[in-house]
């Protein structure tokens, strides 16, 4: 028979149950008992959910109480001294890596946190020593979870990282000069013991993730996987066997590293499915292959014909028992359940399939196979009904939208002059000191501001109380800012529940959600709104707030955008239109924003593009061109309809330059404001090779942690940046916005911030 298998299952819970959980447990209002057991009822909440749905492979190990590959730096022993020598028992230890530690006496910072993929999730990095040695715990997560299922009536399929995977997306520590790779000898042995452990705990098969594999790898990451792969099978008979797991892309440039004699091998046919030929042509004779065609990455309800098709290819050539069924990847993508959306338009909802009806999918389309159609026809009746339902809605289309795409000129990408002659004009407005400071964009959702914003979304508030409240922050903000000494303002979004679902919420062809939660760091979530058609700008976004905002500030104050790329890659893309069309159509949305925002007086506009990086195709070529080239196009399209004298700043967080430099430049902003606290200063080096003209603010400290850092740290970095930038571009602001940060460490970082500043003005002045 065909099996069914979900890789991975979103952890949170259908109420952000995980978040309030570890979030009261840093806050001092519940104990560590009580998180564990909060823990326990989530995975045995999630396991009896794909029990219930029929899915006959569910994963253990897919739960993390803040991320999964940090839980396995931890159960490997690979925690850098910093941490491990403190005197934090397991989960403080565990939580000081993900997000810092500064409590009794102990004051370290988090290990660096960088994006899955591409997609909007975050994992904790490997981060290793010279004298790197590994060990196994002595109660290992993966095992304890297991029997936690397995005495719960569920035989799971354990989820381990690989070690491939596992040392690649790794790095050496700061200081460190060790390549990762080179430490997979000394890894291997943790992975048998670990594996032995399983099978010993009654693990018949485990999935092992290796999604590097659709990187292009280097040549020392790509002769890693034989002798990691023969050692396990030297140990077969001891371990369990292994479904070899990879996803978000191709693996057809890589097919000679998948290990021959593995029991199964596992591929993404959703994001990819022309790879089914070559990679079944390529089979070891007795492998299995898991054909993953459920999407883990997006919410439209799977296209039963189309999947079954697939999956019978495979069928054909290998059999039923040498065909598994599966979500393309983890489902940690997608959002728990749509039974708790009461507010979306039926018509709409009929096209959606969250992770708990994605697991009832895959159930049923191997059951379509193994038993035939006929065994579940009333599903696939119902479902090819929703596939024309929404292939020929009319909420989709809107000719309008269409008609000015079709009239965009070339001359609609390009600003009035070159940078020179803008910056004077700027400056001449602006008039900014020598580094001048600013931050980007955020200040501290407080809890007053999301009890507000909640009982405004359920009407127990008028709007124009609401907005006299949301003034009163500005207000607010606009006088921390004063007392800070900051040179560049921002109104702090208090308006804004998230930067991407906030635009979604106010621009035609969108649906929102009210429940559909999907983890993207830690304890943080986002609801990824959903583009289901054409887009476009009913009426102005956010210029009641900025000019509210320039009417009280005495400094020049910046509005605030999210770009359409973003915009584009944070929600939930329709897949029925290509991305690029989707992100002119948003573009043009915005650039409308930003001109009504200039002709409202706001003289310095930002549109942060954090997202633009983490799209980039995973493998280098034409691919990659062409995305870089629509999503360049998008950002200018947005941001360029100015008059020279307005500064256009961009941001970009989770951004590694290195291969990405010349789109930056492309974008042709005035100032750009990059993550940088956690990276080398000499990554700064490619803007000074690739001599970049204009500004750019460095990231001088990390926000992800409530940690504060000191004037001399903040001046240490400062100084290193001007190795590489000229005192003229140089901007002072932290890594990202500070929205998730509180008041009190947030002030007091930006007091050290503008010191340092400060210090270096007076140190340049002539
Ligand atoms: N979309 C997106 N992706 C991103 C980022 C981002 O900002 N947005 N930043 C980067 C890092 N990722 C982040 C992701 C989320 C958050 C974040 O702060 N999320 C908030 C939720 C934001 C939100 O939508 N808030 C809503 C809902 C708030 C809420 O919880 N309301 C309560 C009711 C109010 C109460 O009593 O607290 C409820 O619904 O139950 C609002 O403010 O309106 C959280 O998890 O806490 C930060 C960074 C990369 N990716
Ligand atoms: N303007 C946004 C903020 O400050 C940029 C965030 S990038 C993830 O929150
Ligand atoms: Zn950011």
């Amino acid at each position: 028979m065909v099996q069914s298998a979900v890789l991975g299952f979103p952890r949170i819970g259908a109420n952000r149950d995980l978040k309030k959980a570890t979030e009261a447990y840093w806050a001092g209002n519940l104990s560590q008992t009580d998180l564990l057991a909060e823990a326990k009822r989530l995975r045995l909440a999630h396991w009896k959910i794909q029990k219930d749905a029929g899915v006959d492979v569910i994963p253990s190990n897919d739960f993390a109480l803040y991320d999964q590959v940090l839980s396995h730096i931890q159960d490997f022993g690979a925690v850098p001294e910093r941490y491990s020598n403190v005197g934090l028992d397991r989960i403080d230890e565990y939580f000081a890596m993900g997000r810092g530690h500064q409590k009794g006496g102990v004051d370290v910072p988090s290990l660096e946190m960088v994006k899955w993929f591409d997609s909007n999730y975050h994992y904790v990095k490997p981060t290793l020593q010279d004298n790197q040695t590994f060990s196994l715990t002595s109660n290992p997560k993966a095992v304890a979870e297991y029997v936690e299922a397995k005495e719960a009536g569920i035989n799971t399929r354990p989820v381990l990282l690989g070690p491939v995977s596992f040392l690649h997306l790794g790095k050496a520590d700061r200081g460190q000069s060790v390549e990762p790779i080179d430490l997979l000898e000394k890894l291997l042995p943790v992975y048998v013991e670990l594996l032995t452990k399983l099978k010993e705990a009654g693990a018949e098969t485990v999935q092992i993730d290796e999604p590097v594999l659709v990187f292009d790898l280097p040549a020392k990451t790509k002769a890693a996987f034989k002798p990691a792969y023969e050692k396990f099978a030297s140990v077969a008979a001891k371990i369990p066997q292994l479904v070899f797991t990879t996803y978000f892309g191709d693996i057809v440039h890589n097919l000679d590293l998948v290990p021959k004699d593995v029991y199964a091998l596992h591929v993404d046919l959703v994001r990819n499915p022309e790879q089914l030929e070559t990679v079944l042509s390529a089979l070891g004779p007795k492998t299995t292959l898991s054909v993953g065609v459920v999407d883990g990455r997006n919410i439209w309800k799977t296209n039963f014909k189309r999947a079954i098709e697939v999956a019978e290819t495979a069928v054909q050539k290998l059999g039923k028992d040498r065909v598994i069924v599966a979500t393309s990847s983890s489902l940690l993508h997608t959002p728990h359940t749509l039974a708790s959306e009461k507010k979306l338009d039926p018509e709409i909802a009929d096209w959606f399939s969250f992770a708990s009806e994605k697991a009832v999918e895959i159930a049923l389309i191997a059951k379509a196979i193994t038993e035939g159609p006929a065994s579940v026809r009333e599903a696939l009746e119902a479902n090819a009904k929703s596939m024309t339902a929404r292939a020929t809605s009319k909420r989709t289309n809107n000719p309008q939208v269409k008609e000015r795409q079709s009239k965009i000129a070339a001359s609609d990408y390009n600003r009035k002059s070159e940078f020179p002659s803008r910056i004077s004009q700027q400056q001449k407005k602006l008039n900014l000191p020598l580094f001048p400071t600013t931050t980007i964009g955020s200040f501290p959702q407080t809890k007053e501001i999301r009890v507000q914003r909640n009982k405004f979304t359920k009407g127990e508030i008028a709007e124009a109380q609401y907005d006299k409240f949301i003034e009163q922050e500005i207000d607010m903000n606009v006088k921390i800012q004063d007392e800070l000494g900051l040179d560049v303002y921002v109104h702090g979004e208090p308006e804004r529940n998230d930067m991407v679902q906030y635009f979604g919420e106010r621009l035609d062809g969108y649906a929102f959600t009210t429940h559909a939660w999907v983890q993207s760091y830690g304890s943080r979530c986002v609801r990824p709104p959903i583009i289901v058609g054409d887009i476009s700008r009913p009426a102005p976004m956010t210029v009641k707030e900025s000019k509210y905002a320039v009417s009280v500030s005495s400094k020049p104050m910046k509005g605030m955008l999210t770009g359409p790329v973003t915009c584009l890659r944070w929600s939930f893309p329709r897949d029925d239109v290509h991305q690029s069309v989707q992100a002119e159509q948003l573009a043009l949305a915005l650039r409308d924003e930003v001109v009504d925002l200039e002709k409202a007086g706001i003289d310095v506009i930002q549109v942060d593009e954090p997202a633009l990086r983490e799209g980039l195709p995973l493998r280098a070529g034409k691919e990659r061109e062409a995305y870089l080239d629509w999503a360049v196009k998008a950002f200018r399209l947005s941001t360029v309809g100015v008059e020279d004298s307005t500064q256009i700043h961009s941001h970009f967080c989770y951004s590694e330059f290195q291969d990405f430099f010349h789109a930056i430049a492309a974008l042709d902003a005035d100032v750009l404001s990059i993550e940088n606290s956690k990276s080398d200063s000499k990554l700064l080096g490619v803007f000074v090779d690739e001599a970049y003209p204009r500004h750019i603010g460095p990231g001088v400290y990390d926000i992800h942690s409530p940690r504060i850092p000191s004037e001399q740290e903040i001046k240490d970095r400062i100084e290193e940046m001007l190795q590489y930038l000229k005192p003229e571009q140089l901007w002072i602001n932290p890594d990202c916005g500070l929205k998730t940060r509180q008041w009190k460490e947030t002030k007091a970082a930006l007091v050290n911030m503008v010191n340092a500043a400060k210090f270096f003005r007076a140190k340049y002045a002539k």
